[in-house]
């Protein structure tokens, strides 16, 4: 799903709203008359909100500010008191300029509900936590820093314990620009947005604005959205299984490939386990691992499935093994920083002529010189957490629109791609693109899950995935495993091995 823009910056230099000319597109082209646009809206966002609040759930306010999105918020209103809902609608005046489609769902509510004005801040209502709050003050016409009356009116909705729950954008929220760090921004339990999804919205520093998301549609013109020329993505269901291959009924393992792992050192051989059993649960025909010798019983013994080639150094890797046979590498996952294991990977990099996975202590040596950045083979697919892409470029990003920057920056300058791994893990491509995963939990964030998507990726690369392919697939199955294994052993109990045991391929 391409992530569309409300300030994009174009070739001459000025800005534009992609949400702004999708919307006017489709009002031309579909046709469909504005006001209908936003009825389909409205109609969309009812129908998820009743899913998760039943109609004696809680009591009800809805805030509207005067433009599209305060018009979205009567239109939800006058939906949901249909439906037998108990609600109130407070219209805050933050602007004299009332939008067309705010006026006339105002008189779509025929007296059936009065709102109630607030004009000055002493008439903002207590918020408490029986109130569940619908935001429709502002969304994506956001111009500038909240101030005044909507300020006030969002403190104070910040400091209660009410639910919250926004219309496409949380107020105060620039959609895919960077909020001063003193703005006031309305702290959502979740968000309910319209078509495409914000960039804010997969930028950890907007985690607690944006609550949990989900992005409806309502149905803006897919032709003239799969012209736009987009530099985000999302990738969901639709896009990842597309990028399955179906094993053929006459397969032999010759057709999947032979997958080498260099992993593991001293006191680190769970991660050459971990990275190589999730190889072998991606479908790779056939798995070499070649770890250092103190690894060797526990490999055998762990993983029978795979083929063992230890280096003559007990404790680390030392000594190239013969790369020849093998159509993808993976090198990374727990080997250290040895000076010897960096000679290694020098020599890596200069001898491999298949795709390759990097990882963890094979980033830091190519982060500790960095001459071996130059090395770097095209296509080759890096898989960094923060702190270790911070080592690789060399500094540290003020927020998480700079860390995109950089990350495009990389990628187009090496030819290579580079996964983010976090909440929303950003793959990066040669073209610049950059693509955020939807599937994964915070029960992720332990030690070992890394090692899991090395393994995965090298599988998709060893039976012929295009590096882009492997890379986004990879990540995006990484991701569901997890899910699956979070469903069957919470977010705090399950780890690294649960999550290879629900790989589905
Ligand atoms: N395609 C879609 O996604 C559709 C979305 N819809 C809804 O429309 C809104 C966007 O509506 P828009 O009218 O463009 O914008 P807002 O309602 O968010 O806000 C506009 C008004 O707010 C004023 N403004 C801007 N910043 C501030 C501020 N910091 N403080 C106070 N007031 C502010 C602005 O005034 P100006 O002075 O800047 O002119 C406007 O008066 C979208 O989010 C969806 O909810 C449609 O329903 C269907 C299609
Ligand atoms: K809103």
């Amino acid at each position: 799903m391409k992530i569309l823009l409300t300030r994009k910056q174009t070739k001459a230099g000025n800005y534009i709203s992609e949400i702004k000319e999708a919307d006017e597109y489709t009002i031309v082209h579909e046709p469909i008359a504005s006001i209908d646009l936003m009825e389909r809206a409205s109609r969309a966002f009812v129908s998820i909100f009743i899913r998760h609040f039943p109609v004696s759930y809680k009591k009800i306010l809805v805030l509207c500010g005067v433009g599209d999105n305060g018009g979205d918020g009567l239109a939800i209103a006058r939906m949901l008191y249909a439906l037998g809902y108990d609600l109130e609608i407070y219209i805050i005046n933050h602007s004299t300029k009332q939008s067309a489609n705010f006026k006339k769902n105002l008189e779509r509510l025929q007296n059936k509900i009065h709102p109630v004005e607030i004009s000055e801040i002493d008439e903002i209502p207590d918020f408490n936590k029986n109130d569940l709050i619908i935001d429709a003050m502002l969304g994506a016409g956001l111009s500038r820093p909240l101030e005044g009356l909507i300020e006030s009116t969002v403190e104070k909705l910040n400091e209660s314990e009410a639910e919250i729950v926004a219309v496409d954008i949380p107020t105060g929220l620039f959609a895919d620009s960077l909020n001063g760090d003193k703005d006031i921004i309305l702290k959502a339990d979740y968000t309910i947005t319209f078509q495409t999804p914000k960039l804010a919205f997969v930028l950890p520093q907007n985690g607690d604005f944006v609550g949990n998301w989900e992005v409806v549609s309502i149905g803006l013109h897919e032709e003239f959205i799969g012209k736009l020329e987009s530099r985000y993505f999302y990738t969901d269901s639709q896009i990842a299984e597309a990028f399955i291959k179906p094993r053929s009924k006459f397969a032999n393992k010759g057709h999947f490939g032979h997958a080498l792992m260099m992993a593991g050192s001293y006191g680190m051989i769970g991660a050459a386990v971990l990275s190589t059993r999730a190889c072998l649960r991606s479908g790779v025909g056939k798995i070499t691992v070649y770890a250092p010798e103190c690894g060797y019983a526990i490999l055998q013994t762990a993983i029978p499935e795979a083929m063992c080639l230890t280096d003559a150094n007990k404790a680390f890797l030392e000594t190239l093994p013969k790369l020849d046979n093998y159509q993808a590498i993976g090198i990374g996952c727990g080997i250290g920083t040895a000076p010897k294991t960096a000679g290694l990977i020098e020599e890596v990099l200069k001898q491999v002529k298949v795709p390759i996975v990097i990882d963890a202590d094979a980033l830091n040596i190519i982060a500790s010189d960095k001459k071996l950045l130059a090395l770097l083979p095209k296509g080759a697919v890096l898989t960094p957490h923060p702190k270790e892409f911070q080592r690789l470029i060399g500094k540290k990003w003020e927020n998480d629109y700079e860390k995109l920057a950089l990350l495009e920056d990389f990628a187009v300058s090496h030819q290579c791609i580079v996964c983010l791994k976090g909440a929303f893990t950003a793959v990066a491509l040669p073209d610049g693109t950059i693509h955020f995963n939807s599937t994964g939990n915070a029960g992720m964030a332990k030690g070992g899950s890394g090692d899991v998507l090395t393994g995965m990726i090298l599988a998709l690369l060893a039976q012929g995935y295009k590096p882009e392919e492997a890379a986004l697939l990879g990540v995006y199955e990484h991701g569901l495993a997890g899910d699956r294994a979070a469903q069957l052993k919470g977010t705090t109990a399950m780890i690294a091995s649960d999550i290879i045991e629900s790989i589905r391929f």
